[in-house]
């Protein structure tokens, strides 16, 4: 068994944690959520303990990176910032262990000194300062993210959103909310669900994950397929620029056509680009009725056929549309004790309706299910319209990322692909592989063409990691595919990013970065590809 450490998490976090065994990252109705995300690490049942995991490696150690000629943090430095933001400079070893390491526990910084403003005022002070000093900045929101983006590479000073989480406003008629970057996603889906709305974006994560670091690294999620992306429902941002001026793009316009769309440049900029203090967004009304079923189909041809039938037969009903293999589901049930209530496919998919008349949804979904099941796309299925019920068939595939980390070491992949091809590459990853290899997963939106690609093995093995990649990637590149789909680049896919952007994209990237940031302090190594 891989041990998993129980990791330290900011105390917010720890506060809000319920026992691990009832803390199930259950979704279910946009009605009622969990308390909060958990580390792959801190939960479990049966997967993790807590002690005998090993400290993650430096990531200087693991990857080949250099440290820019960036300044240190001085004490005149620490004493500016305390200036800035009294009482609350954090410079104590054991508590900046959590803002140090990621979420999967993969990469580790060596920051010395974390800043927790509160207002837009004080990021723009922090980062004139930063600036004339020429000191590294780490923006980092609920660090959550899944790249290595939002935790320091050496020791960038750590600018955390976390006490910037005031609401500033919400309109009851049209559904615009305007908040500061630290609100935390699960929060602001209360407020406003008990207004009668919902946020667009939906995420496993959102006990924890700030909505600035999702604006800031344009997250996908669970309600993509309905919503779109946030590059739709953000309608502004109030954004600081490195050299502490305060870029005030904060409309609450549907529309708006003066000029270049600024904000879009901001969001999925990964904090490389300006530090998001303030973001307006378009919250749909909260649908009335909720339905999930949970399905076993008999292949991927099949998942398919169940993916356009859904489409033709639940139309605008149609919330979510995710999929899941065997060895998933296997992995759930090994680590973490959730039993599928439908077994033996090789294949399962979650099927969620979001509409506003209970009685015309359910008969549009149960014609929907005689029809799969009657013509064979479908071998069994379950169906909940209670959120009890609901959140339980939810956590069999929200779970799924930390079933995985439990199993061992895990590469990821975040992949875009056509969808007639999405499970090939897992099928021939699995072949490549073989024994050295302990599970290779495929799951993920299929909705939206994104495919999750897992690998998990024993340990980190620069074999097995050579025999991935470039060839997940050039796979990904022949189909014109993404190799980031919804995760970002971060540090661990930035030098991948040519797979997907030609040259010339490239370099426009790095001439915005050059007017934007041109002494290259803010988020440091991420995003853009190592230059030779
Ligand atoms: O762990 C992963 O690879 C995917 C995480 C997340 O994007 C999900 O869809 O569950
Ligand atoms: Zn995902």
């Amino acid at each position: 068994m891989v041990p998993c450490l129980a990791s330290r998490w900011p105390a917010r976090l720890l506060r809000a944690s319920p026992p691990c065994w009832l803390a199930a990252r259950v979704r279910g109705t946009p009605r009622e959520r969990s308390p909060r995300p958990r580390s792959p690490h801190e939960a479990g049942r049966g997967c993790c303990s807590a002690s005998g995991a090993p400290e993650v490696t430096l990531t200087p150690q693991r990857y080949a990176v250099q440290r820019l000629p960036f300044s240190a943090v001085s004490e005149q430095d620490l004493a500016a910032f305390e200036r800035i933001v009294p009482g609350r400079v954090v410079t104590d070893p054991d508590e900046l262990q959590a803002f140090n390491v990621d979420w999967l526990r993969m990469v580790r910084g060596s920051s010395k000194v974390l800043l927790r403003p509160r207002t837009t005022e004080e990021v723009s002070r922090i980062l004139r300062h930063c600036h004339e000093r020429n000191l590294a900045v780490n923006p980092q929101g609920g660090n959550t993210g899944m790249v290595g983006g939002s935790v320091p590479v050496f020791d960038e000073v750590i600018l955390s959103t976390a006490l910037m989480n005031q609401i500033i406003s919400f309109h009851g008629v049209s559904g615009i909310l305007v908040c500061q970057a630290g609100c935390v996603l699960e929060e602001l889906s209360q407020y406003v669900e008990a207004r009668d709305f919902i946020m667009p974006l939906d995420l496993g994560a959102k006990g924890s994950c700030h909505i600035g670091g999702n604006v800031a690294t344009n997250a996908g999620g669970l309600r993509f397929l309905r919503y779109g992306s946030l590059r739709g429902t953000v309608l502004g941002l109030e954004v600081v620029l490195v050299d502490g001026t305060v870029l005030d793009c904060l409309t609450t316009l549907r529309k708006d056509n003066t000029g270049y769309d600024l904000k879009q440049l901001f969001i999925g900029s990964e904090g490389t680009l300006g530090v998001i203090t303030t973001v307006s967004i378009l919250c749909p009304p909260k649908p009335k009725a909720v339905n999930v079923a949970f399905l076993g189909c008999p292949g991927f041809a099949e998942v398919l056929q169940t993916l356009s039938t859904c489409r033709g037969m639940l139309g605008e009903i149609l919330s979510a549309f995710e999929f899941m293999d065997a060895q998933c589901m296997k992995l759930v049930g090994q680590h973490l004790g959730l039993a599928s209530p439908v077994r033996d496919s090789p294949f399962y998919v979650l099927v969620e309706t979001a509409g506003s008349g209970a009685g015309h949804d359910a008969e549009k979904l149960g014609h929907f299910l005689e029809h799969v099941l009657g013509s064979g796309l479908v071998t069994d299925g379950t169906m909940a319209t209670d959120q009890r019920k609901a959140q339980t068939l939810w956590a069999l595939r929200e779970r799924i990322t930390e079933a995985l980390s439990c199993d061992g070491y895990v590469y990821k992949y975040d992949l875009s692909l056509p969808v007639e091809r999405l499970y090939d590459i897992v099928i021939d990853v699995r072949a490549r592989l073989g024994p050295n290899a302990k599970n290779v997963v495929g799951y993920g939106h299929l909705g939206d063409g994104n495919l999750h690609l897992n690998v998990t093995a024993e340990a980190f093995s620069a074999s097995l990691l050579s025999s991935l990649e470039p060839y997940v990637y050039a796979w990904t590149a022949e189909q014109r595919g993404s190799v980031s789909a919804e995760h970002g680049l971060g540090f661990k896919k930035k030098d991948v990013l040519g797979y997907s952007k030609p040259p010339a994209a490239v370099q426009l990237m790095r001439q915005l970065k050059a007017l934007l940031d041109p002494k290259g302090i803010l988020n440091p190594y991420k995003v853009l590809p190592t230059q030779a």
